[in-house]
C-alpha cells in the first residue's frame, strides 16, 4: 500500500483563511484587531525563525502582532515583570513565550504567570486541568493540529486505537486527553514502555512525538494505519547540510500506512494555524463574545 501523504501546508492556509475572516469582523464589531504577543528570550536561531514565522502569519490573518525580544542575560524576575505587562494590556489577546527558556529562568514559573484567559499555547496548568476534564480550555496548538488532520482525514476516531509516542505535557498528554474525548482507545508509550515495536503494532492512530529522528520504524506501522509525525529533528547530511526529519521511518512508513504527514509540511504549518486560532478565541472569550464558528 502507498500511503496518501497529508498535506498539513494546504489544510493550514484553510484554517489561516478562516481565522482572517473571523479576525476581520471581530475587528468590525469591536473596533480592534485580535493581538498576538511573542516573546523570545536569547538568540537560538531555530526559535529566532519559529517567532519570526508566527508574527508574519499573525499579520497576515489581520492580527495585530507584538514581538518582544529579550537578551539571553534576561533575569526571571524581568521576565515576569513583561508577562504582567502584558496580562495588563487589554490589545493582547494571546501571549507565547517561546520555550526552550534560558537555563535561569524557571520555564514553569513563567507559564504559571500568564494569564490563563490568554495562554494561546495552553501550557497552563488552569488550561492543563480545564482540558482534562472536560472543561473549556485552551487547548496547545500542536495536539489540537493533530487532532484536525487526523478528524479531516478519518471524520470519526471513535472506538479507534490510537497509539500516542511521548507523555510531554506540550504534545503526548494533551494528546492523548483529546483523542479520549473522541472516543478513541487510547495507549500512551514513552521511554520505558515495554516492547514499543508490538504497541504501536496494534494502532489505528500512530501520533509519534518523542524528538528522535526515525525512531519509529516501518515494520510497526499496521498496514493502513494513520500516521502522524510531530517529530521536527535536523539532522547532518554527507555535504555537511542538513536536513528536517520526522520521528517516523518516513520512506518506509509510507508503503503499509493508509496516511502519513510528512515533515515538513505536516504537522508544522498546523501548528501555527492553531496559534492563530486560538488567538482569535481567546479574544472572543475575553470580549464576553460566543466563540467563533467554523475553527
Ligand atoms: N511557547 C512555545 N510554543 C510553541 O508552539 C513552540 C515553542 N514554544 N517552541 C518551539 C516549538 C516548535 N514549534 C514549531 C512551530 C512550527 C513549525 C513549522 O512550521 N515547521 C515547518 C517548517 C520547519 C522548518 O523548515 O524549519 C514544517 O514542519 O513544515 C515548527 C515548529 C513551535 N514551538
Ligand atoms: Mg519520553
Amino acid at each position: 500500500m502507498t500511503a496518501k501523504i497529508i498535506d498539513g501546508k494546504a489544510a493550514a492556509a484553510e484554517v489561516r483563511a478562516r481565522v482572517a475572516g473571523i479576525a476581520a469582523e471581530f475587528a468590525r464589531t469591536t473596533g480592534r484587531q485580535p493581538g498576538l504577543a511573542t516573546v523570545l528570550v536569547g538568540e537560538d536561531p531555530a526559535s529566532a525563525v519559529y517567532v519570526r514565522s508566527k508574527g508574519k502569519a499573525t499579520s497576515e490573518a489581520g492580527m495585530a502582532s507584538f514581538s518582544h525580544k529579550l537578551p539571553d542575560t534576561t533575569s526571571e524576575t524581568e521576565l515576569l515583570h513583561l508577562v504582567d505587562q502584558l496580562n495588563r494590556d487589554d490589545n493582547v489577546d494571546g501571549i507565547l513565550v517561546q520555550l526552550p527558556l534560558p537555563p535561569q529562568i524557571d520555564a514553569s514559573r513563567v507559564i504559571a504567570a500568564i494569564d490563563p484567559a490568554k495562554d494561546v499555547d495552553g501550557f497552563h496548568p488552569m488550561n492543563a486541568g480545564r482540558l482534562a476534564t472536560g472543561l473549556e480550555a485552551l487547548v496547545p496548538c500542536t495536539p489540537y493540529g493533530c487532532l484536525y488532520l487526523l478528524k479531516q482525514e478519518l471524520g470519526s476516531i471513535a472506538g479507534k486505537e490510537a497509539v500516542v509516542i511521548g507523555r510531554s505535557n506540550i504534545v503526548g498528554k494533551p494528546m492523548a486527553l483529546l483523542l479520549i474525548g473522541e472516543s478513541a482507545t487510547v495507549t500512551v508509550a514513552h521511554s520505558r514502555t515495554r516492547d514499543l515495536p508490538d504497541v504501536v503494532r496494534r494502532a489505528d492512530i500512530v501520533v509519534a512525538a518523542v524528538g528522535r529522528p526515525e525512531m519509529v520504524k516501518s515494520d510497526w506501522i499496521k498496514p493502513g494505519a494513520t500516521v502522524i509525525d510531530v517529530g521536527i529533528n535536523r539532522v547532518p547530511t554527507e555535504d555537511s547540510k542538513s536536513r528536517l526529519v520526522g520521528d517516523v521511518d518516513f520512506a518506509g512508513a509510507s508503503e503499509r500506512a493508509g496516511a502519513i504527514t510528512p515533515v515538513p509540511g505536516g504537522v508544522g504549518p498546523m501548528t501555527i494555524a492553531m496559534l492563530l486560532r486560538n488567538t482569535v478565541v481567546a479574544a472572543h472569550r475575553r470580549a464576553g463574545l460566543s466563540d467563533p464558528k467554523g475553527v
